[in-house]
């Protein structure tokens, strides 16, 4: 299978008689299964606006998404329905993306019963306990009637994963899945991402302005500013050889970012 974006543009209105904006211009990205996908760069270079174009949720001004060589534009409603269980979202703030009256159980099988990926009570419990299990959450039974708050927030954004694997997905776009974690936490999410790609091959597009993620987990990344892509390359390369006067910016700022977070993520705990 392939996702790809191709010579993409995105223009919004201007609020209030202002310019119009160029979210994102003319860039091409390709996605597989089994690739860990990185897409970086700082606030408002456009990150959100390509996930949000590769998920079908809003259309490009211009330019194309693919799968498989078939065009979201040329799709028909099934071909839609299809589109959307292969590529799959998992979004930031996973508090706001459960409804906090669902236990963990309905969340999920609502999901299941609406694709019709399983029939009958039992059935759909059954492959609820099997995603819960997927991404660690053991035993899966004790989980199943746990309501989103009773959860952390690493458990809930382990739920928003499990939910999209019970559609089975061939790529999952992560919005800043992991930005709002705690550092130690944000590495076990990371670690059942890496390994639900080995394990069953599932590929992302990760959206992220966090290098040092970046580094431990992507294949191949590419760099974004003011709406372009400045430079893609294996992962190796990006750290290795960057060749963007951009992408050596961000490398050089990148210890003392992580020297920042860890620094807010102990302030936090010390008010906590
Ligand atoms: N619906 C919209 N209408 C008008 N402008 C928009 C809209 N959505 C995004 N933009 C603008 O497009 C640009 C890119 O925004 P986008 O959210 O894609 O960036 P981003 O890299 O994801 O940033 P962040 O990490 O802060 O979410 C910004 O200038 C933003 O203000």
């Amino acid at each position: 299978m392939l996702l790809e974006a191709s010579n993409i543009t995105k223009v919004f209105k201007g609020r209030r008689g202002a310019a119009p904006v160029y979210a994102v211009k003319d860039i091409s990205v390709t996605a597989t299964p089994g690739t860990f996908v990185a897409i970086v760069g700082e606030s408002g270079s456009g990150k959100s606006t390509l996930a949000r174009i590769l998920l079908d949720l809003i259309s490009p001004s211009e330019g194309d998404v693919t799968l498989d060589g078939k065009t979201i534009r040329g799709m028909s409603g099934a071909e839609h329905t299809g589109y959307r269980r292969k590529v799959q979202a998992v979004l930031q703030d996973p508090a706001g993306s459960l409804n906090p009256r669902k236990r963990v159980g309905e969340a999920i099988g609502e999901v299941i019963r609406l694709h019709r990926m399983a029939r009958g009570r039992q059935e759909i419990r059954q492959k609820a306990v099997e995603v819960l299990d997927l991404v660690g959450m053991t035993p899966p039974e004790a989980f199943m009637d746990r309501y989103p708050h009773e959860l952390s927030g690493g458990q809930r954004q382990r739920v928003l994963i499990a939910r999209a694997l019970s559609l089975n997905p061939r790529v999952i776009v992560a919005d800043e899945a992991v930005s709002a974690l705690d550092a130690s936490v944000k590495a076990g999410v990371l670690a059942i991402m890496a390994d639900l790609k080995e394990r069953l091959g599932v590929g992302y597009v990760f959206i992220t302005h966090d290098l040092p993620v970046v580094k431990k987990v992507a294949d191949y990344v590419y760099v974004m500013k003011d709406g372009e892509i400045v430079e893609h390359n294996t992962k190796t390369e990006i750290f290795t050889q960057p060749t963007h006067p951009y992408t050596q910016t961000l490398l050089a700022a990148a210890p003392s970012l992580e020297r920042a977070t860890a620094r807010r993520s102990e302030e936090r705990k010390k008010h906590s």
